[in-house]
């Protein structure tokens, strides 16, 4: 590792949280390249920067960052070359970093095509506590709550879908990061969570008063504000460009549309099981990258004898 660190014009730490401070501190004793850029993708930043400012390194600069895109899954097969593209990549530059470092980095970076977004390590971790770290936690908290209920009726597993599985997707995220992630933002987190009790506790007293204008309220406003959320970002794997078929649930059929597709060039980005039920048509989710695509999807479906919508 020595040898490749004291060779590199850039050193990108991409461990788990808990393991980039050890990291940090075997580069600072390397005698490092002038003008090394030293970087990381950890989802927490304020201990890492604090770190990197007791340790410092003669010829090295550290500009942390975080980009902000992934999903629950980890390791090689969850990458895709398009991982960041369309992504908002943040990094926490100090007032002391040389402006021509972080032109270096920002340049560099450039060419993952996301978008770079520059704030303090500090008020990082607040927001994205807020926006990532607090929602892992709930989803997490609200899996386990039904997982209890589950044990004495199994009915809750078989009936929970739509809503339950949108909003709990990251509860299977990997439990090591996770836990590395929360413990260091766990001072934010502490505080999110106060307010998260009194967000809760407004439900239970409109609950305990059956303020139905109160709830109705509670819709609305979160509505708005989430109708203002950046569309899912286009190149992701995720794509934009989806529909939806209703197809019988028997063996083989998700094979035969995925060959059927591949067979007129198109080229699928995902295919996700919806709904699957006994003797009724399961539901099926198809993403493209292209409209191009998903119209020449559509098309090829109908002449197959299904019948697709967005
Ligand atoms: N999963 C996600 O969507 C995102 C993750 N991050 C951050 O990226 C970092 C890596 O996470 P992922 O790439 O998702 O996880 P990952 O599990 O895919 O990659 C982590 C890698 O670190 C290696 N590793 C673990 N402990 C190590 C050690 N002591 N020494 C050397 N290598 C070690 C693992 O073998 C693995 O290859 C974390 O700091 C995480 O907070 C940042 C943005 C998004
Ligand atoms: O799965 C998701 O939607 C995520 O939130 C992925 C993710 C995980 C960790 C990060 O620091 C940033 C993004």
């Amino acid at each position: 590792m020595r040898e490749a660190a004291e060779q590199a014009d850039f050193i990108f730490l991409c461990v788990p949280v808990g393991e980039l401070e050890s990291y940090l501190e075997q580069i600072a004793g390397f005698d490092l390249k002038p003008g090394c850029i030293i970087s990381d993708v950890g989802s927490t930043k304020a201990s890492i920067a604090a770190c990197a400012r007791k340790l410092g390194n003669r010829n090295a600069v550290f500009i942390g960052g975080h980009p902000m895109a992934g999903s629950e899954r980890t390791g090689v097969e969850a990458a895709t070359s398009i991982l960041f593209e369309n992504a908002f990549y943040v990094l926490t530059p100090e007032p002391s970093t040389p402006p021509e470092a972080l032109t270096r980095l920002t340049d560099l970076l450039k060419h993952t095509r996301a978008h770079i977004v520059t704030v303090d390590a500090e008020k990082h971790d607040e927001i994205v506590g807020a926006i990532s770290h607090l929602p892992h936690i709930i989803a997490v908290a609200l899996v386990n709550q039904i997982r209890r209920y589950n044990e004495q009726n199994g009915l809750y597993e078989l009936l929970a879908a739509g809503g339950f599985r949108d909003i709990t997707r990251i509860a299977s995220s990997d439990p090591a990061l996770w836990r590395d992630i929360l413990i260091h933002n766990r001072e934010v987190l502490l505080r999110l969570m106060r307010d998260w009790n009194e967000e809760t506790g407004r439900f239970i007293r409109m609950l305990e008063q059956a303020d139905a204008a109160g709830i109705e309220e509670a819709f609305r406003m979160s509505g708005e504000f989430r109708s203002r959320l950046p569309e899912r970002r286009k190149g992701m794997i995720h794509s934009i460009y989806e529909c939806y078929i209703d197809v019988p649930d028997h063996p083989g059929i998700i094979g035969r549309i995925a060959t059927e597709l591949g067979n007129r060039h198109i080229n699928l980005s995902n295919l996700q099981i919806i709904e699957s039920r006994e003797e009724v048509p399961g539901v099926l989710r198809l993403s493209f990258r292209t409209q191009e695509d998903l119209d020449h999807a559509i098309a090829s479906l109908k002449e197959l004898g299904y019948t697709a919508r967005y």
